[in-house]
C-alpha cells in the first residue's frame, strides 16, 4: 500500500452522452515520475483533474495517497501539488511576494528563497511576474506547485513555449524533486519530455488505457526490428532485422574496418505512440 501514490480501477466519466472516461485503470507508484500521452480528446485532463479532486466521478475506484480525492480532507489537499497557470492571478506581485503568499497555505511549506533558488529564478525574485517570458513565469507556476512539500505533483504541459536549454533545466529541475521522492504525474504531448523524464508512462486513447510500461519497451519498442542502414558501393543501403549485430559484425568483415555511414535505429517513442494511435482508431 505504501508502495502506491495513485490506483484507480474502472473508473468512468461521462459529459451528457459523450464517454471522456471509459473504464481507466492506473497504478502509479510511489517516487516515479509517471507519464501520461494520448490524443487530444482522449480523457486526459479528465482523469487527471478526478486524481486531483476537482473532477467528480461517476463510477470506478480512485485511491490517491490513501485518501478518494471525491472526498479528501484538507490535510490531503495539502500533499498534492498542483502546477496551474498562475500568472493571470499574480501577474502584479514580484516573484518572491507570490511564493511566500503561497507558502503561508501550507502547513509546512519549504524555504521561499530556496525554491526560487530551484526553479532558477533568484535573480528575477524582485521582478513582477506580470513582466518575465513565458518560460519564467512556467518556472513560478513550478516554485508554488512544490512550495507546500507535495507528495504527490501534477505537473500538466509543463514545458510549453520553453526555449531548448530552458527545457533541458526544467528537466533536472523535475529530476531532482523525483530524486528528493515526489512523486510526479506529468501530462505532456512532448514524446521526447516523456521519453527523457518518465519511468513508466500509460497511453489514454478514448478514456482507456491502451498501453502502459516504460519509454523504452513500451508496446514492444525494445523486441521492435532494427533497421540497420550503411553507404553500399551502390549508394545508401537498408536492412530491417531481430539481430543488428550480426549484420553490423558481417558489415564490418565485408569493409575490413569501419562501415560507411553506419547507422542502427530502433523505432522511436514517437513511432510506437503512433502506431498505437492508429491501432485503436482502426478498432472504431
Ligand atoms: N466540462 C466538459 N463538458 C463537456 N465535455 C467535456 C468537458 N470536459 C471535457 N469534455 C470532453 O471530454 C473529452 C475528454 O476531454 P479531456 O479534456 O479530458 O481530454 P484530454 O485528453 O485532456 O485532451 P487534450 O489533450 O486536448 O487536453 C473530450 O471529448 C472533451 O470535449
Amino acid at each position: 500500500m505504501a508502495e502506491t501514490a495513485v490506483r484507480v480501477r474502472g473508473l468512468r466519466k461521462v459529459y451528457g452522452d459523450h464517454v471522456a472516461v471509459d473504464g481507466l485503470d492506473l497504478d502509479i507508484r510511489r517516487g516515479e515520475i509517471f507519464g501520461i500521452l494520448g490524443p487530444n480528446g482522449a480523457g486526459k485532463s479528465t482523469t487527471v483533474e478526478i486524481l486531483e479532486g476537482h473532477r467528480k466521478r461517476d463510477a470506478g475506484e480512485v485511491d490517491v495517497l490513501g485518501e478518494d480525492p471525491g472526498k479528501a480532507s484538507r490535510r490531503w489537499k495539502s500533499r498534492i501539488g498542483i502546477v496551474w497557470q498562475n500568472e493571470i492571478v499574480i501577474g502584479d506581485l514580484k516573484v518572491a511576494e507570490a511564493v511566500r503568499h503561497f507558502a503561508s497555505y501550507f502547513p509546512n511549506p519549504r524555504d521561499p528563497e530556496e525554491i526560487i533558488e530551484l526553479v532558477g529564478l533568484t535573480e528575477k525574485a524582485n521582478a513582477r511576474v506580470g513582466g518575465l517570458s513565458g518560460g519564467q513565469r512556467r518556472r513560478v507556476d513550478v516554485a508554488i506547485g512544490v512550495i507546500g512539500r507535495p507528495e504527490l505533483l501534477f505537473l500538466d504541459e509543463p514545458t510549453t513555449g520553453f526555449d531548448p536549454a530552458a527545457r533541458r533545466q526544467f528537466w533536472d529541475l523535475i529530476r531532482s524533486l523525483a530524486d528528493g521522492g515526489t512523486s510526479i504525474v506529468l501530462t505532456s504531448h512532448y514524446l521526447d519530455e516523456v521519453e527523457a523524464l518518465a519511468d513508466r508512462l500509460a497511453v489514454v486513447v478514448k478514456g482507456k488505457v491502451v498501453a502502459e510500461g516504460d519509454p523504452a519497451t513500451l508496446g514492444g519498442r525494445a523486441s521492435a526490428q532494427a533497421q540497420v542502414s550503411w553507404l553500399g558501393a551502390d549508394g545508401p543501403m537498408t536492412h530491417r532485422t531481430d539481430s543488428p549485430t550480426t549484420v553490423v559484425s558481417e558489415l564490418a568483415a565485408y569493409f575490413k574496418g569501419e562501415i560507411p555511414e553506419l547507422t542502427v535505429t530502433r523505432p522511436s517513442l514517437e513511432d510506437i505512440y503512433l502506431g498505437l494511435i492508429k491501432e485503436q482508431e482502426t478498432v472504431a
